[in-house]
């Protein structure tokens, strides 16, 4: 058994929605540990396609329990409707367990959000607009509503009235929007309650009786590294922790209940929102990894910057989050590229570094350094073992793998979940020896 977290490499979408479904086949539990409705994770099963905003990637496993942990935000009404669209499929959705610590998005946190934005102009952040950082606020600032407080009517009522005083001071005062009424959000959310009320539990000790039988437990990342609170491109983040830090706090197990972590990268670069991109495509080659990848955002449809593969974001996300091995996903997109360029160190002020920069003003300065590789010019949408590809783009993984010094586990070559091929299952294989840094398998 081992209990494996799955992240983002580089800033989201990386297909983690896709990995995470397939891992599930072998998982008892999934666990979704931060994050909010921001996230769209997308899992493509026989022409199926399932967009999963908060419910856990596993959930099409009927066996599989699935977790929204104490760490996610919840916006009720959204989680309904994902719900109810799994419901119509005849998709058991009895499983599914909601931690009672685990904080609510309310109505005002997604006006805040919007309003926030535009204030703030030329530095806005980019944000999804689903109120994701006003509920951590409100979290830190000890004024959030929990999951738990949802369930009490009485005592959610006068929560709800007393915090809907300050919040509508900051919508007229601050941001010329009409104030809010808090029996009518107080009897909104109850209806929500009623709804949700089968699924909440203590999650907390539903996961550690899963450690302690040995389950498999997969934990499922939202975002990525460098939309990190702490560790990302501040503040062109989201208010949470990605990383695989972030799954001990946002689920409440110790760190030596995981024993692997697994990467996930595109064998390419997106980011959706504002922020420095060093390797970012203005030109026909981001528009045909936008066009091949069809990068739009699940959860807003907005376009994705799109720009080559960050080797010096890559060493950075395997060093920060710990990781065994990596998921290089959507290398399909790069089947038609003539050549393809990765960056494999960056100029800042003169001077050459592998190091990604600390200091944002530094990032924003960087100059990418690329190494040109020869494209494969032959669909792989259809291999299935490493052999299948052309020896082009198995040079392609093990320059990527060689420079990131990490195994390689498994490749993606399509949305679906049989095209992929998987070098080694994450769950069962050995710690760290999946594919060698110099990409022979093992
Ligand atoms: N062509 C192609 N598409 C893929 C592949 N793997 C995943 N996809 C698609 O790529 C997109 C990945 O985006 P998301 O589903 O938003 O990724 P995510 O990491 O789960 O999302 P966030 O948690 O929101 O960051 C989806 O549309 C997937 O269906 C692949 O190997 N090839
Ligand atoms: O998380 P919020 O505050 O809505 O946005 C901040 C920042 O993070 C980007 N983002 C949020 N969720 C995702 C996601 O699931 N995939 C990719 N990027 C995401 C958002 O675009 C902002 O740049
Ligand atoms: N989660 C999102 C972000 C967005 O939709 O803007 C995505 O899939 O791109
Ligand atoms: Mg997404």
């Amino acid at each position: 058994m081992a209990n494996v977290v799955v992240i983002g490499a580089q800033w989201g979408d990386e297909g983690k929605g896709k990995i995470t479904d397939l891992l599930s086949k072998s998982a008892d539990v999934v666990v979704r540990y931060q994050g909010g409705v921001n996230a769209g994770h997308t899992v493509v099963v026989k022409g199926q396609t399932f967009k999963l905003h908060l419910i856990p990637s596993g959930i099409l496993y009927p066996e599989t329990k699935c977790i929204i942990g104490c760490g996610t935000v919840i916006d009720p009404k959204v989680l309904i409707e994902e719900l109810d669209r799994l419901v119509a499929l005849n998709i058991p959705t009895d499983k599914l367990l909601i931690s009672q610590t685990a904080h609510v998005t309310m109505p005002y946190h997604r006006s805040i959000d919007l309003a926030s934005e535009e204030v703030r102009g030329t530095h806005k952040i980019g944000t999804t607009g689903r109120g994701i950082g006003p509920t951590y606020m409100d979290k830190s600032d000890r004024v959030g509503i929990r999951v738990q407080d949802l369930m009490d009517a009485e005592s959610f009522r006068e929560q709800v009235a007393w915090t809907i005083v300050q919040k509508n001071e900051i919508l007229e005062k601050l941001y010329n929007l009409p104030p809010l009424d808090p029996e009518q959000v107080a009897t909104e959310y109850l209806g929500y309650a009623e709804r949700l009320r089968p699924h909440v539990v203590n999650t907390s000790v539903e996961i550690y009786e899963a450690v302690r039988r040995r389950r498999n437990i997969l934990f499922e990342g939202a975002q990525g590294t460098l939309l990190d609170l702490d560790h990302g491109t501040y503040p062109y983040v989201t208010s949470s922790n990605p990383i695989a830090g972030g799954a001990c706090i946002g689920t409440g197990i110790g760190p030596t209940t995981i024993d692997r972590v697994i990467g996930v990268a595109k064998a390419y670069t997106t980011r959706v929102g504002e922020g420095p991109f060093p390797t970012e495509l203005e030109d026909a080659s981001g528009d045909m990894l936008g066009e091949r990848g069809a990068e739009f955002g699940t959860t807003t449809g907005r376009k994705r910057r799109c720009g080559w593969f960050d080797g010096v974001i890559g060493r950075y996300a395997v060093r920060i989050n710990g990781m065994d091995c990596m998921a290089i996903t959507k290398l399909d997109v790069l089947d038609e590229f003539d050549e393809i360029q990765v960056c494999v160190a960056y100029e800042i002020n003169g001077e050459r570094t592998t190091d990604f920069p600390n200091s944002g003003r530094d990032f924003a300065k960087c100059v990418p350094i690329y190494k040109t590789l020869p494209g494969w010019k032959q669909n792989t949408a259809d291999c299935r073992s490493l052999e299948d590809l052309p020896k082009a783009a198995l040079d392609y993984l093990k320059f990527l793998a060689d420079l990131m010094e990490v195994p390689i586990s498994i490749v993606s070559l399509g949305p679906s979940r049989d095209q992929t091929i998987i070098v080694e299952d994450p769950i069962h294989g050995p710690k760290r020896g999946l594919l060698s840094a110099d990409g022979t398998p093992v």
